[in-house]
């Protein structure tokens, strides 16, 4: 292979999240998801920015494809709304959400486009947190039969399937920073959302081979900062270490490939794991037949008994994006290269990475040379990880469209592909046509 070509049949994509893009949230029967209250509660968001129109992708999704066929992308990675199908969680089936997504994948697969499911990115529906949403251990059951439903309607052509899409944002910005639904702000809760999410995923995994469908493939998306000691102390490795196994791939990793949390968790933090939480180890530990990486940012950790887990993040002085977040591309080749080195797993997927940068309107373009930058030297590392062992398999761009950051509303831009929210116009960036060059050639020069 040469030193700048990716393997044969390596897939590029990009990557979306239903909530993010599809506005109509509660359009043909669909019910509230978690994020439709807390966005409309206020305060919680930018400018009190709502899901409620987001890309309008609900009734655009083929000009969206369409778009995604011009880019030449040869995989598409969306979520499923739990509440468009399931309005209340469980028990009532709304037919018209199903046929949302039914018309999404058979649109994708005209365009020669391999569909990857996110089963979840964090758009509950709104009455299962009535009843304690992921902190209620009967979850474990409440999503299995989502899954097992869509498995059901859908596995005849969807092959790739992700559970969760990182459970450990959902589980502590969700539930112990407050910065994200439902807004709790309890430790514990946090840990028994980690925990709960564990269960579902294990068993949904179950389900899925039960299922038998043809040629599928099974997952979990997990998010990653690569963080590195401060200094050379004994202090600052340790809690470098203790940062990595609580905010990283081992929190779920290790349950799922060892069946048991990772020995910093268990000598730092069994305190807040659920009672006989060990129970549940075995059930956990089930077969995946892939991972998947999220990464955008390294920084480093400096040992501070005040902050939990004994270690605060501090900053190297690199440069940032728009989010604040430094640019180190040298550490999505130690994650990805950590991934492979600690659970040797089968297949590797990056499910997210990209940049949220000030894109601005000039002349009918968006010239954003800063994403081609960071894309490019993101890219690099993994071609790196690839001829250094890493079973990664493809890549999807983190994100198709600019779209609703959560907190951040609408005031930050990731896409390849730029959206006048006033309009609804989609403009290509200079990234997204760059892109669709690294797709043509299979590399990053060209
Ligand atoms: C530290 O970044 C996280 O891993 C992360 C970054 N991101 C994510 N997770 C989420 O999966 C997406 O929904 C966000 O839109 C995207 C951009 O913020």
């Amino acid at each position: 292979m040469s030193e700048k070509v990716f393997p044969k049949d390596f897939m590029w994509g990009a990557a979306t999240a239903s909530y993010q893009i599809e506005g109509s949230p509660l359009a043909d029967g669909a019910g509230p998801s978690i994020w439709h209250k807390f966005s409309h509660t206020p305060g919680n968001t930018y400018n009190g920015d709502t899901g409620d129109v987001a890309d309008d992708h609900y009734n655009k999704y083929k000009e969206d494809i369409a778009l995604m066929k011009d880019l030449g992308l040869n995989a598409y990675r969306f979520s499923i709304s739990w509440p468009r199908i399931f309005p209340y969680g469980k028990g009532k089936i709304n037919e018209k959400g199903v046929d949302f997504y039914n018309r999404l994948v058979d649109e994708l697969l005209k365009a020669d486009i391999t569909p990857f499911v996110t089963l979840y990115h964090w758009d509950l529906p709104a009455a299962l947190q009535d009843l304690g949403g992921w902190t209620n251990r009967d979850i474990a059951y409440w999503y299995t039969d989502y899954a097992d439903y869509m498995f059901q309607r859908l596995g005849d052509r969807v092959k790739n399937w992700i559970t969760l899409n990182e459970p450990w944002v959902m589980a502590f910005v969700g539930h112990f920073m407050g910065e994200h639904a439902p807004g709790m702000k309890d430790l514990y809760a946090s840990f028994s959302v980690v925990h709960n999410q564990l269960r579902a995923h294990s068993k949904t995994v179950k389900a899925f081979r039960e299922e038998n469908i043809k040629e599928g493939k099974i997952g979990i998306t997990l998010s990653n900062s690569s963080h590195d000691p401060a200094t050379n102390s004994q202090e600052d490795k340790d809690a470098a270490r203790l940062a990595h196994e609580w905010t990283n791939y081992p929190l779920f990793l290790n349950p799922i490939y060892k069946g048991e949390y990772p020995s910093g968790i268990k000598e730092y933090a069994s305190e807040f794991l659920p009672h006989n939480y060990e129970n549940d180890l075995e059930e956990i530990k089930e077969k995946i037949d892939f991972v998947g990486i999220n990464y955008y940012s390294g920084d480093l950790v400096k040992a501070d008994t005040k902050s939990f887990l004994g270690g605060k993040t501090v900053e190297r002085g690199l440069p940032k994006t728009e989010m604040g977040w430094e640019i180190y591309p040298e550490g999505f080749y130690k994650i990805l290269k950590g991934v492979q080195n600690e659970y040797n797993p089968k297949e590797v997927y990056v499910t997210e990475n990209g940049a949220a940068f000030d894109d601005k309107v000039v002349n009918q373009g968006v010239h954003d040379e800063d994403r081609i930058d960071y894309l490019k030297k993101h890219l690099e590392q993994a071609l790196r990880a690839i001829q250094n062992g890493v079973t990664l398999k493809g890549y999807f761009v983190w994100s198709l469209l600019d779209n609703f950051e959560w907190a951040w509303g609408y005031s930050k831009r990731f896409g390849i592909v730029y959206v006048d929210y006033k309009t609804q116009k989609r403009i290509i960036k200079d990234s997204g046509k760059w892109y669709s060059q690294v797709i043509k050639n299979n590399s990053f020069e060209f």
